[in-house]
Order: structure tokens, then C-alpha cells, then sequence
């Protein structure tokens, strides 16, 4: 990995090359962020999953640029080495070119995102086109595309049959073709996924789509455990920080309703003779 200087699509494209596997994670806000660039990943995806993450949609549906944009600029504030990739929402990139273009620019020019993910397969070819015309890198992402889960019919594993998976296989060579950097594959059989990084010449980042990929992805909130709403089946969780918080808060809670809290540390004192005019000579005060 690049040491001090920031992450570039070049040295994504090159982790492929020498079989490195590429890092990812979710973060939606500047503390997260700086903890996951320091943690050491290589990108950080400002994904449309944090409207079901940290504002409570049952789906990334309700999610809209000025949220998507809101949510980048407190990530790039923060990460000075991770690349940052942005995810177009919903309908935001389905009207005119001209008017996903726009998109896509406000989340590099507002949100200083250094890329853009869009859902979907062959039918967003020329929108590709046109981005890296542009100047804008793209991520593609298929498989199982949460903006269309109610086409989809729920959050379920993509491509288990062979005319899913070749049709998936399409998808991606048209992506690279259209010029994407990098796609994601979310919840597709692992053998699948084999099939389609062995054929992509770039990197193919993987969500429970099995270890046969050139990078992984999760939601921060989910490897964290911190109030995830749903957690799929590919997650592993490393830690149990909801625990820790609800203990933290229940301590204070408890430190206040017993007079606890604040200590003698924690509180501050006029001078003394402010004290004397404010509760007159020889008024106890406390
Ligand atoms: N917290 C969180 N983590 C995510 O990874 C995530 C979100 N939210 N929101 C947006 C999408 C939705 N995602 C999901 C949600 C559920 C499953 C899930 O439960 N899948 C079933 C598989 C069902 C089948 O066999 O077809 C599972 O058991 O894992 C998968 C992906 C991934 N994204
Ligand atoms: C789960 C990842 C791939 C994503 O698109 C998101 O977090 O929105
Ligand atoms: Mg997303």
C-alpha cells in the first residue's frame, strides 16, 4: 500500500496485479472514517446503505443526493489516505446523461468523493462512458443491488443459475469495457465470483460473495456491531460496540441519578471573591 501519500485508482488497479487483496469499508461520518483510515483500509465507501445504517430507512430507496453529499463531505474531511468512493442513489443517475453527470459531479465537486458506484449492469455502458469522458472514476456494482429490491424481491444471493451467473459475467465485461476501475459483486455464490474475477482484468471487491475476488466490503456498522438494523449472513463482526456504548450510557445514568457525577474534577470555580458577592461573607456555599 502507498505509504503517507493518498490512494489511487492506479494502485488499486495494481493490488490486482500482485493477487493483494483490496480493502473496503463503509463509513457514513468523520470519527468512523478517521478510524478506518487509520485502521489501514484502502477505500472508504460512503454508501446509500446509510440510510438503513444511521438514518433508519427500511431500504437505501429514500436516500437522496443532498444526504449522499452531506455524508461525503464529513468522510473526506477525514480521510487523507483512503480513496473515497461515493454511491449514486436511487433514481439519481436514471434520467438524462446529462443530468447523471450533474450527479455524479456534485458528489466529486461538493462531497470531494474521488469516485462514483452506480448499480447495474450493460444498460449504464454509455453513462460510464460519459463519466470517465469526464474525469469522473466509476465503480460498478452487481449482483444483488439493494436500489432494486423490491424488483428483486428482497436482499437475496444473485446469479445462482448458469444464465444468471453468464448474464452477470455480461454485465461486468460491459462495465470494464465502458472503462469502470473496480465493480462490486454483492451476494453471489462464490464460484460465480471466481468465474467473473478470473475474467475481469479489474479489481472485483466482493460482499458474501466469497473469498475467489480481488477485495472485500462490509458495512462499518455491521463488523463493529454498532445498532446494525439487519445483519446478512457474509457478515463477521469483530467487535460488540453497541454493548460497550449501552454500558457507557447506562454508567452515566446511573452516576447522575446518585449524584455521582460531575466529580470535583469535572467542575469549575468563580474566584473567591466573586463568591463572596454572589452568596455574601459567611454564607456556606456548595
Ligand atoms: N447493515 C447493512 N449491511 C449491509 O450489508 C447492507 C445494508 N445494511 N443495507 C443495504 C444492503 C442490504 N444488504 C443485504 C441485506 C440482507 C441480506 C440477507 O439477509 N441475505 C440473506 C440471503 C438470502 C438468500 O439466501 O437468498 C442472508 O441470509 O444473508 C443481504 C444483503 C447489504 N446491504
Ligand atoms: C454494501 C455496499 C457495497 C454498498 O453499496 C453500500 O454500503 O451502500
Ligand atoms: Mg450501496
Amino acid at each position: 500500500m502507498a505509504n503517507g501519500r493518498p490512494i489511487t485508482t492506479s494502485d488499486i488497479r495494481k493490488k490486482k496485479e500482485a493477487g493483494i487483496p483490496i480493502t473496503m469499508m463503509t463509513a457514513y461520518d468523520f470519527p468512523s472514517a478517521k478510524l478506518v483510515e487509520e485502521a489501514g483500509v484502502d477505500m472508504i465507501l460512503v454508501g446509500d446503505s446509510l440510510g438503513m445504517v444511521v438514518l433508519g430507512y427500511d431500504s437505501t430507496i429514500p436516500v437522496t443526493m443532498e444526504d449522499m453529499i452531506h455524508h461525503t463531505k464529513a468522510v473526506t474531511r477525514a480521510a487523507k489516505k483512503a480513496f473515497v468512493v461515493t454511491d449514486l442513489p436511487f433514481l439519481s443517475y436514471h434520467g438524462t446523461l446529462e443530468e447523471a453527470i450533474k450527479n455524479a459531479g456534485r458528489l466529486m465537486q461538493e462531497g470531494s468523493a474521488k469516485a462514483v458506484k452506480m448499480e447495474g449492469g450493460k444498460e449504464l455502458a454509455p453513462l460510464v462512458t460519459r463519466c470517465v469522458q469526464a474525469g469522473i472514476p466509476v465503480v460498478g456494482h452487481i449482483g444483488l443491488t439493494p436500489q432494486s429490491v423490491h424488483q428483486l424481491g428482497g436482499y437475496k444471493v444473485q446469479g445462482r443459475d448458469l444464465a444468471q451467473a453468464e448474464r452477470l459475467l455480461e454485465d461486468a465485461l460491459a462495465l470494464q469495457e465502458a472503462g469502470a476501475f473496480a465493480i462490486v459483486l454483492e451476494c453471489v455464490p462464490q464460484e460465480v465470483t471466481g468465474m467473473i474475477a478470473k475474467k475481469l482484468e479489474i479489481p472485483v471487491i466482493g460482499i458474501g460473495a466469497g473469498v475467489t475476488c480481488d477485495g472485500q466490503v462490509l458495512v462499518f456498522h455491521d463488523v463493529v456491531g454498532y445498532a446494525s438494523q439487519i445483519t446478512p449472513k457474509f457478515v463477521k463482526r469483530y467487535t460488540d460496540i453497541g454493548s460497550a456504548i449501552r454500558e457507557a450510557v447506562a454508567g452515566y445514568v446511573k452516576d447522575v441519578e446518585e449524584r455521582r457525577f460531575p466529580a470535583p474534577e469535572h467542575v469549575f470555580h468563580a474566584s473567591e471573591d466573586t463568591i463572596k458577592q454572589l452568596y455574601g461573607e459567611g454564607v456556606a456555599h456548595s
